[in-house]
């Protein structure tokens, strides 16, 4: 079997049922092979409305010869792996991994597939998506309708309290031995 082209991809993953910690560490491990980076741990207020527990949240940084599909759905087999049901909308989950943009060859992949969109049509609102990839990739811009932005800029034209409220609270334990 041949390897198909090399593509990067930005995910971010969130869980705010049972041990949140351990459902995080199940997605860095499992990407382990193609990890670029991956930021601290932060505890971030549930966006969207819905009344419940705070998030942890991660951004990870990941490269290797796999299509956007094959990236969503490795993030869907660690949520079934988690056994995350859907319920509620934006609602409690035991683990979520959006893909929130990929490149191939330094251009971004566009999508308006509702089984994949690309970039991810919310990500420029959600400062737990924003806050930390910007920890690992100061420089990252996103494609967004209204033009490529820096992520930085993305943060500051959010609510100044929606952004204080995202706070690193932990290191995800190495992936790798040395
Ligand atoms: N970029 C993307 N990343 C992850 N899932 C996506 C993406 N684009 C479309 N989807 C689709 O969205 C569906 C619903 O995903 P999910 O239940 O995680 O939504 P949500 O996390 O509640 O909301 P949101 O999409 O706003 O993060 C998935 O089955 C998936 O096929
Ligand atoms: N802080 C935070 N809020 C959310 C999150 C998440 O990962 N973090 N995921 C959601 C599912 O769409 C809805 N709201």
């Amino acid at each position: 079997m041949t390897a198909g082209p090399t593509t990067r991809a930005v995910l971010s993953a969130g869980s705010n049922v049972g041990d949140r910690l351990a459902h995080l560490t199940t997605v860095v491990r499992r990407f382990a092979d193609e990890l670029v980076a991956v930021s601290r741990v932060y505890a971030t207020p549930p966006w969207g409305g819905v009344d419940q527990d705070d998030f942890y949240n991660v951004t990870l940084l990941v490269e290797g010869p796999h299509t956007p599909d094959e990236w969503l759905s490795i993030g869907a087999e660690l949520e079934q792996a988690a056994d995350r049901t859907r319920e509620v909308r934006w609602g409690p989950r035991t683990l979520d991994v959006d893909v929130i943009t990929v490149s191939m060859a330094g251009t971004v992949v566009l999508s308006d597939d509702l089984r994949l969109q690309l970039p991810h049509p919310r990500a420029a609102q959600r400062a737990f998506v924003l806050v930390p990839w910007a920890e690992i990739d100061p420089e990252a811009t996103l494609w967004t309708p209204d033009g490529v932005r820096p992520v930085t800029e993305l943060i500051a034209a959010l609510a100044p309290e929606e952004v204080a409220g995202v706070v690193p609270v932990a290191d995800l334990p190495a992936v790798r031995s040395a």
